[in-house]
């Protein structure tokens, strides 16, 4: 064991308001990853990837081009902050802190409450994958392993009746 473990709570987002700071490629990957099970994503960035700006436009997102603010974190259940500045992350973190709310920092996991998982998905099967903070490429190999073996398990759906 290298790191401490994160228990893999599976928690209800489909009606809490998810702030996301920043509007880079990390940040979009996760909001994709967010939208299979909530709507109420609000992203804050300056600049956002067109994926971004695209979802913006077909509502399935807020976003909000301009710099983040305080005020902003208010109504949030929970906050992602994803921005290139390392120190405005560190900002919103404690910020957050002193405002009871979940908050993960994408560029230091001794910063998170909670760390964003590899998602598999099949049907009904939601399976969160962490290396403990350990080793980001292993997630990722394990998580693509996980949704092959998800997909070969659908193949025998009938012996689970
Ligand atoms: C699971 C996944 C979900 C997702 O991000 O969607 C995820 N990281 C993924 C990939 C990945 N991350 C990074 C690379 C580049 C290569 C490399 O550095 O190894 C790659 C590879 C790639 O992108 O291919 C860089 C990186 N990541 C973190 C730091 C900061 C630090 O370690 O302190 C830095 C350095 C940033 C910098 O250099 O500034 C921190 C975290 N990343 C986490 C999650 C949390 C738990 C991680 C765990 O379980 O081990 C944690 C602790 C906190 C959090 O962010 O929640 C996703 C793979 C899933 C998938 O593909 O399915
Ligand atoms: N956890 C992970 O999986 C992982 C992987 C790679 C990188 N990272 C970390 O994630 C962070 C973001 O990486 P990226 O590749 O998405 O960066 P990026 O350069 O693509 O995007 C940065 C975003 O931050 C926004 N930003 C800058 N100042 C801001 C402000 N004042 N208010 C609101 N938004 C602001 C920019 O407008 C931009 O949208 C980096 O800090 C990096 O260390 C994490």
């Amino acid at each position: 064991m290298k790191n401490k473990r994160y228990f893999p709570l599976y928690v209800d987002l489909s009606d809490k308001n998810i702030v996301v700071v920043g509007g880079g490629t990390i940040a979009t990957r996760r909001v994709k990853a967010l939208l299979l099970f909530t709507r109420n994503i609000t992203v804050i960035a300056p600049k956002m990837t067109a994926d971004l700006w695209e979802l913006g436009k077909l509502g399935k997102i807020q976003i909000q081009p301009r710099p983040v603010k305080k005020s902003d974190f208010s109504m949030a259940y929970m906050v992602l902050a994803v921005t290139n500045n390392s120190e405005l992350n560190e900002e919103i973190y404690r910020t957050c802190k002193e405002e009871g709310i979940y908050v993960n920092v994408a560029s230091d996991k001794n910063l998170c409450d909670f760390y964003f998982p590899g998602i598999c998905l099949k049907d009904d099967i939601v399976v969160g994958i962490t290396a403990s903070g350990v080793n980001h490429k292993k997630a990722k190999a394990v998580r693509e392993k996980m949704q092959a073996l998800l997909e070969e398990l659908e193949k025998d759906e009938d012996s689970y009746e």
